[in-house]
């Protein structure tokens, strides 16, 4: 209660109310006007400002010094976030609609059990607070005049210009499946991971375009039922991508496979793809599997073409200088080529199982299809990584004898035999 010298001492840390996460209400307070816990009300919101993020659209960023005092234990707020109250029911059915209009980003999240945030269409600014897996802050839910409402808060004091973040996971609502692009060392590689409605609608992802919108295509099943996958991060199963089933929902991310080395090649793909764009190859090393086996088909069966940019493998052949280089290179390519080939013509021989729903039983899907999936991926994968390899090392050492060298610096990395 306050004390008349102490401002601090109205509706703090042994607030009732703050305690058990209740806004005051004006008129009822005893601390009467120097009540602080009225923020969602009174819109008490941090200075922020929306900045164009590198591959994810809009972020919005701190734009005074949020710190974190010891007296408000629960937490600096930032910003409600607001939008329209929907069931579970329309959230489903607008998050369907918004990914049929072509919507890519979701903005939908939890508010309760059964209702939702949509801030799609009309929202606050914390609608374009990006997820990071390690994130400086995180949501909390408020009863405020007697409604749940969802407020960002601060975990760690914020310096001027910091990205907001807070984890996806145990809100997210989203369309399609999105890989995740924070960077954190323990990134659960996509938005929502965790989330019960992400493992409801999991989906095979894809690098179609920039942000890697996946679409939806139920795989396999064994006789267990329950949690179709587990992505890294959680409990027990520390990056790495455990593949099981569910009936209900039953779904393989096949890039992932169910080991750390796929994580690995992407991993090394990446320093390949860092590497040829500081030289300035301008190449973008090659999607996976999926991603040559979508361009021709989705789940719906409409043809699809992929919007990233593709290598430009021959004009870089060719501005090789040795001749055994370019031999090297080409080896590599037929490798590829033929790894690619193996998944698509892999791919035609399930789609029929896929699309007619049977791939959950024993007739349309078994683990040993499965089995040969993620190993054609994982060929696709290194004959991909092989080839690009191959390139940059001709690039870089043009007169070392091409050969071994390539396969045994590359079989550093992770690999499948
Ligand atoms: C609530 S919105 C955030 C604001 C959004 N960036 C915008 O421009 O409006 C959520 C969407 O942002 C993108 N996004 C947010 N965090 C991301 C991340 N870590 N990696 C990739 N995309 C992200 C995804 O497309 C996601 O559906």
């Amino acid at each position: 209660m306050y004390d008349g010298i102490n401002p601090e001492s109205a509706c703090g840390e042994t607030c009732l109310n703050v305690l058990t996460s209740i806004e005051c209400t004006a008129g009822y307070c005893p601390c009467g006007e120097h009540c602080r816990n009225q923020k969602f009300q009174k819109c008490e919101y941090a200075r922020t400002k929306l900045f164009k993020t590198e591959g994810h659209g809009w972020g919005l960023l701190a734009d005074e010094i949020i710190k974190l005092f010891l007296y408000v234990k629960a937490g600096q707020f930032i910003i409600e976030y607001c939008g329209e109250i929907i069931s579970l029911e329309e959230a489903k059915q607008r998050s369907q609609n918004y990914e049929a209009q072509g919507i890519k980003d979701a903005y939908i999240i939890s508010q309760s059990a059964s209702c939702l945030i949509d801030a799609t269409k009309k929202g606050s600014l914390a609608r374009f607070i990006n997820h990071s897996c390690q994130p400086n802050c995180e949501t909390r839910k408020w009863v405020v005049l007697g409604e749940t409402r969802v407020g960002i808060f601060a975990k760690k004091d914020i310096s001027v210009g910091t990205e907001l973040s807070y984890d996806y996971n145990y809100e997210w609502y989203g369309g399609a499946t999105v890989r995740c692009l924070c960077g954190a060392a323990n990134c659960s590689l996509f938005l929502g991971a965790k989330s019960r409605h992400f493992q409801e609608y999991s989906h095979v992802w894809e690098d179609g375009d920039d942000r890697y919108m996946a679409e939806n295509i139920p795989l396999y099943g064994s006789d267990e039922d329950d949690h179709s996958m587990m992505m890294g991060g959680t409990e027990g199963s520390e990056n790495k991508l455990e593949i099981g089933s569910s009936k209900r929902s039953s779904s393989v991310l096949p890039v992932a496979a169910n080991s750390v080395d796929a994580k690995s090649f992407e991993a090394a793909k990446q320093v390949l793809e860092d590497t040829a764009k500081a030289f300035s190859l301008n190449f973008n090393i090659g999607t996976g599997s999926t991603s040559t086996k979508k361009s021709q088909h989705t789940s719906k069966g409409k043809a699809k073409v992929s919007g990233r940019k593709q290598v430009r493998d021959k004009s870089v052949t060719k501005l090789l200088v040795s001749k055994e280089a370019q031999a090297e290179v080409a080896e590599y390519e037929e490798i590829k080529n033929k790894a690619t080939a193996d998944l698509n013509s892999l791919y035609d021989e399930i789609r029929p199982a896929i699309e007619e729903g049977k791939w959950d039983s024993q007739e349309g899907g078994t683990t040993s299809v499965s089995e040969k999936w993620i190993d054609a991926t994982c060929a696709k994968y290194e004959a991909d990584f092989d080839f690009h390899f191959s390139i940059i090392k001709n690039f870089l050492c043009p007169k070392k004898p091409a050969g071994d060298e390539a396969r045994s610096s590359a079989g550093g990395i992770a690999r499948r035999n």
